[in-house]
């Protein structure tokens, strides 16, 4: 994944491409840079410090024109709206909301939910976090404030499609798209000019033949997108899911986007409609949900002429916890139940033994001054 792809996926760069299709929004690119921001937070003007060593007064900022605005947009998409930065919402910080939602009907409820997610954390300070291009500088960002119209999106109809060279990955429905077809009927009759014109040429033909068929039989990487839950109605109508996503993709989708890497999703609505909600990089910073990275990068999908390359969880015994619950605990208690950070480890090991030491110094001394009996 390129630096350049993450640029593409920002939100202000697919929403005007794919606009008719996706829901209505609303985005402010008059926000400060990057490096403004990072000013603001260095601007120590702002911060008077009192005579009182102990005590700081912090003037709280204003923005009186960008507040109206953003008034008049929630106004205008229909009073609550959904909010996100360029690429991210604040998935992980719906519990602080009064709510527990991310339905927003004021600035204030914003900030609340952007000051506490460690995603819009993210784009503000490792936008380029596993790009392969490290060495390349970053692209300037001008940060945005996105307002969708609030939507009762149901989770169960939430898909993510994965696309590598402008095919939804590995698909074998793909064959059945009008481009494949004029495709494979180019290939036709190329092959059988080779056949009629030499022999030798024949042998390329069947080289030429093998390629082909292998890149026409991808399978496709469509995954449910909320995978902790299962959904009888997905079961049921796999087929007719399939055949809207991939008639979606290949009608709205494809070619349309300015990369050909990428992945995309989508929401199938109670009469059938799909629409387009977000498009992400092609990489690891995108959830690879019921994939793995290593599945969808290595070819094996591609490979395979068997198997649900549609994943989606197919009873009860696979539900699980939603991952975003363990952003409502203090990070150190999820590094350490996961046992990932192994230092935190050693030193919560460190503090229960000094601990019980100083307990145990505690009960010696008041054994020693304990009355004899
Ligand atoms: N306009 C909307 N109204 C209500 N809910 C929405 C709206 N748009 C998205 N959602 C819900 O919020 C979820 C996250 O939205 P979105 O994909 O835009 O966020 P994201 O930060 O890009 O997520 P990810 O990190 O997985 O790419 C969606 O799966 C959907 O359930
Ligand atoms: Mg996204």
């Amino acid at each position: 994944m390129k630096k350049e792809q993450v640029v593409n996926c920002q939100f202000s760069v697919w929403y005007p491409i794919f606009k008719k299709h996706t829901i209505k929004s609303d985005h402010d690119t008059q926000t400060h840079s990057n490096s403004d921001l990072n000013g603001d937070l260095n601007a120590e003007e702002d911060i008077q410090w009192s005579d009182d060593e102990t005590t700081t007064t912090v003037t709280a900022p204003e923005f009186p024109e960008f507040s109206s605005h953003v008034l008049e947009a929630i106004n205008a998409l229909g009073g609550s709206v959904f909010p996100k930065l360029n690429w991210s919402a604040p998935r992980d910080a719906n519990w602080i909301a009064l709510n527990s939602s991310l339905q927003c009907h004021s600035l204030s409820d914003i900030f609340l939910l952007f000051k506490s997610s460690d995603f819009i954390t993210h784009d503000l300070t490792q936008p380029f976090l596993l790009c392969s291009d490290q060495d390349s500088p970053d692209p300037a960002i001008n940060y945005e404030l996105v307002l969708r119209k609030w939507s009762e999106l149901i989770p169960g109809g939430e898909f993510r499609c994965f696309v590598k060279e402008n095919k939804l990955i590995g698909n074998k429905r793909n064959g059945r798209s009008r481009v494949t077809i004029i495709i494979i009927i180019i290939i036709v009759v190329v092959v059988v000019v080779v056949v009629v014109v030499s022999a030798l040429c024949l042998s390329n033909y069947t080289i030429q033949l093998e390629l082909h068929s292998r890149r026409l039989a991808l399978l496709p990487a469509v995954s449910q997108r909320d995978y902790t839950q299962y959904y009888q109605h997905i079961l049921k109508q796999e087929e007719q899911i399939c055949q809207a996503v991939e008639a979606f993709f290949s009608q709205h989708i494809q070619y349309n986007f300015l990369d050909e890497d990428f992945v995309f999703d989508v929401y199938r609505d109670s009469q059938g409609r799909v629409w387009l909600i977000d498009l992400n990089p092609f990489g690891e910073v995108t959830d690879s949900l019921l994939f793995s990275w290593e599945e969808l990068t290595s070819g094996d999908l591609t490979q395979q002429q068997e198997g649900p390359a549609f994943r989606y969880a197919t009873s009860e015994v696979t539900v699980q916890p939603s991952p975003c619950l363990s952003y409502r605990i203090p990070r150190d208690f999820v590094d350490l139940s996961t046992g990932e950070d192994a230092y935190k480890l050693i030193d919560f090991l460190k503090l229960k033994k000094s601990q019980q030491e100083d307990s145990e110094e505690e009960e010696e001394e008041r054994g020693g001054d304990a009355p004899p009996q």
